[in-house]
């Protein structure tokens, strides 16, 4: 099995935190979001204790709201002393919801509004992530105008391309978060953050990609980056306190995927900062990271009832399923690799090769290809697994169905964290 928390009961029933998927999916329906809160707080774990292990005082993991985002996921982070990265106002909001202290906040986003730039001061939003000039400019006015000095950290990219997928690749130069070092406007950008008195400039921040297996590219990213603040600390005399690498460490979607050494990693990074720190007599930053993906993505798993099987003579078979790119838009995006498991027939022998679609009127609607399964029928449960980040996040209403709900699992017992969605919702905003 991929996971340690999986497994197969008495009745050939998938398992996942010792519950029965068939029992959970009788009970609160399908499509279902499942979420293994103990796996949750075991990889919030891996990074704290390695961070608190290998990197200097004050280093944080924050949980990158992007990749999952509820209110009952926030008691859970902070529970594991975790700080949060937000995007939005809206995961500003959730956050808050969740009894998140708004200190523990780094606000991202590359086109800030008016509006999100006051409603974060007004909420004590921790640190912003300032993304370009403009966002400075108009930061400064806001917190000046409040009597406030507001912390930030300025985002600049290094040109690293760790050979991700070119859409889920943002620490190359040619993208639209940022400021590039390459071109000398990096440099530019900190001596105009410098300069606003309303601004207290922490340190920088980049994002090289997401699904990175190993440390290497980061250790790159932070060559780039050591270069670039020893320059500023001989322009400005200014000193990076914190060095904020992003997110990005990789899960394992499939059996071939190479396993991750997320502590191995984390020492490696930390290593090599301390080794390039030494070596220019730079002090050494306090590292954050910001992982979304690995926190939450193999604690997630989805549930969906079989609608019908089509065969079509001699090019393939479709397993419908009765959800699809409205909860799990990855594979029509990115072809993004998953495993599909028989979750009510794991006994029995997977020879049906098969697509497993969706039920939207989009012929990219797939969850999977080439997927192995007992010569499926209606009403057979299918578990897709590891769908615990940018699933429920970037859900959709397409052919207005309704989001799936989300169950949290912790110590053999399930809750409902999100609702399903109802008709009444999807007209709740329609005058
Ligand atoms: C700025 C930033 N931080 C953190 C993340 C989270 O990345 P991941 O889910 O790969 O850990 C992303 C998404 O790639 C991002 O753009
Ligand atoms: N949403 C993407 C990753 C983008 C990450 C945000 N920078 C995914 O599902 O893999």
């Amino acid at each position: 099995m991929l996971y340690d928390n999986l497994g197969v009961n008495d009745q050939g029933h998938l398992t996942v935190g010792g519950l029965d998927t068939v029992a959970l999916a009788e009970e609160f329906g399908a499509p279902l979001y499942v979420l293994d809160e103990d796996q949750v707080r075991a990889n919030c774990r891996t990074y704290r204790q390695a961070m608190a292990e290998w990197m200097p005082g004050g280093s944080l993991p924050l949980f990158a709201g992007k990749a999952l985002c509820f209110k009952g996921l926030y008691p859970v982070l902070e529970e594991e002393g975790m700080g949060a990265d937000v995007v939005s106002p809206g995961e500003i909001y959730t956050a808050l919801a969740g009894g998140f202290p708004a200190e523990k906040l780094y606000f991202h986003g590359n086109n800030k509004t008016d509006e999100d730039i006051a409603y974060a001061l007004d909420c004590g939003v921790g640190c912003f992530i300032v993304d370009n000039h403009q966002e400075l400019e108009r930061l400064e006015q806001a917190a000046g105008a409040r009597s406030h000095r507001q912390r930030v950290l300025l985002r600049v990219t290094p040109g690293i391309d760790p050979h991700t997928l070119q859409a889920i690749n943002t620490g190359r130069i040619d993208c639209q978060f940022g400021v590039p070092i390459e071109t000398g406007q990096a440099a530019q950008f900190v001596a105009d953050a410098l300069s606003r008195p309303h601004l207290q400039v922490e340190g920088f921040h980049s994002h090289i990609g997401s699904q990175i297996f190993e440390a290497a590219p980061f250790c790159d990213a932070v060559d780039i980056l050591l270069d670039f603040a020893h320059a500023m600390r001989q322009a400005h005399g200014f000193v990076a306190r914190t060095l904020n690498l992003g997110g990005g460490f990789g899960v394992r979607y499939r059996e071939s995927d190479p396993t991750v050494d997320i502590p191995g990693n984390i020492r490696a990074l930390a290593d090599h900062l301390r080794r390039g720190c030494e070596t220019k007599g730079y002090p050494m930053p306090r590292v954050l990271l910001e992982p979304g993906r690995s926190i939450v993505a193999n604690a997630g798993l989805t549930l969906y009832r079989v609608g019908g099987v089509k065969t079509i003579a001699g090019y393939r078979s479709y397993v419908t399923v009765n959800g699809g790119m409205t909860d799990n838009p990855r594979y029509a995006l990115y072809q993004a690799p998953y495993t599909v498991l028989p979750a009510s027939r794991m006994g029995e022998t997977r020879d049906f090769l098969c697509t497993v679609a969706g039920r939207c009127c989009e012929s990219g609607d797939l969850i999977q290809e080439k997927v192995s399964l007992p010569q499926p029928a209606r009403d057979d449960l299918l578990a897709v697994l590891t769908t615990g980040a940018y699933n429920f996040t970037m859900a959709s209403n397409y052919n207005r169905l309704c989001r799936p709900a989300l169950v949290m699992v912790r110590g053999g017992k399930a809750r409902l964290a999100v609702r399903r969605q109802t008709f009444a919702d999807l007209v709740a905003c329609d005058l």
